[in-house]
């Protein structure tokens, strides 16, 4: 099976065009098609001294491989040339468009599989578009109420409650109904993508030292513990609620699978520093795969040719062996 990916580079003024351009530079066994603006590509390749050749892409043939040096390209147009590091609104609804396109290809199943580079979520909500992430952005184009974010570096997974919400949200949030779907997402994703057969989910608590027994906050106690319980009644093992800064300790990450995190600072600093550059994020409970970058826009490296794709190319595999997976 050659699987066709979708890539959509995100943010023209960020460094993901240039990501683009050196994931290129390998080729792949699988298809890789950009949704891009072929200019910005041209541009951008130009700028990094790289070559590049944009092949045509059409549905209807069967998939081939990516020769090096080249993409696939399926073409969206900018609505203005891009700068590096310069953010313009006016491209806003270009990225969304390259979002929705892959996104619409995936579920009409012309993609076995989606890889995003990085997004400026300032920039789409400055141009009047309510926006917190693909993740988000994804579950709405699938009409799925909820999807769990999770980042894995090497063997440390991390996933989240919350995503991209205030901290000042995050406690009303964290509810049975809410808990009960991402731990199922998470336990479901665990054992059929990543082939694990009894899944040891690390949960944290949300407060230091897990509330302390109730004084230093009592979300452990009145939802968190509760909610735990009734889902180890039904099979899934759980561990926790623990206080994060012992859950991410060595002994007990040798316990866990994975590690779900109640908001996003809480996980995200922890998984970066074990493996930021090649770490991978990984939307769970989608109709399709998604893969992603663990870093953002970069706009002080944008036009530099300084980037690091490793999180890119991690991205890419990883979606590569999950469509491989799947398609089996
Ligand atoms: N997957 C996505 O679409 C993500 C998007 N973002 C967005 O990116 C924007 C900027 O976020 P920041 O907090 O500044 O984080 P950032 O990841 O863009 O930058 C943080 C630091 O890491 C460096 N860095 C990031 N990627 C790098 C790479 N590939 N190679 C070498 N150095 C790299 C940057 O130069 C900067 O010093 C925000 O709008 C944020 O929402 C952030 C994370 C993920
Ligand atoms: N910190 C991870 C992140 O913000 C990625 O979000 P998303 O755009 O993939 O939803």
């Amino acid at each position: 099976m050659i699987p066709r990916i979708a890539l959509t580079p995100g943010e023209p003024a960020g460094i993901g065009p240039e990501l683009a351009v050196k994931v290129a530079q390998q080729g792949s066994a699988a298809q890789v098609v950009s949704i891009v603006d072929p200019t910005l590509l041209y541009q951008t390749a130009a700028n990094v001294k790289l070559p590049l050749q944009l092949l045509p892409f059409s549905q209807d043939a069967p998939p081939s491989s990516t020769p090096p040096g080249s993409l696939y390209i399926k073409e969206a147009p900018m609505a203005a040339e891009a700068q590096p590091g310069v953010l313009n609104p006016a491209n806003s609804p270009y990225v969304l468009k390259t979002l929705e396109m892959a996104a619409q290809g995936c579920l009409e199943g012309s993609f076995d599989a989606l890889v995003t580079g990085p997004v400026h979520k300032g920039v789409i909500n400055d141009a009047g578009i309510p926006f917190s992430g693909h993740t988000e952005f994804f579950a709405d184009q699938a009409g799925v109420e909820r999807v769990v974010m999770m980042l894995t570096a090497e063997e440390l997974r991390v996933a989240l409650v919350t995503t991209h919400l205030p901290l000042k949200e995050v406690s009303s949030a964290i509810t049975e109904n809410r808990l009960i779907q991402i731990i199922h997402i998470l336990h479901h994703s665990l054992t059929k993508q990543f082939r694990i057969s009894a899944p040891r989910i690390g949960v944290c608590g949300l407060n230091p030292h897990a509330g302390e027994g109730g004084h230093l906050g009592r979300e452990e106690i009145e939802i968190i513990a509760p909610t735990l319980e009734k889902l180890r009644a039904q099979g899934i093992q759980c561990i926790g609620p623990l206080p994060a800064d012992t859950l991410f300790t060595p002994p007990q990450l040798a316990r866990c699978d994975a590690i779900l995190a109640m908001y996003h600072d809480q996980g995200l600093p922890v998984l970066k520093f074990k493996g930021f550059g090649k770490a991978v994020n990984i939307t769970l409970g989608l109709p399709f795969i998604r893969t992603s970058v663990d870093h953002g826009t970069a706009l002080d490296l944008a036009g530099s040719g300084q980037a690091d794709s490793g999180s890119l190319e991690a991205a890419l595999s990883q979606a590569i062996e999950l469509a491989k997976r799947q398609g089996a």
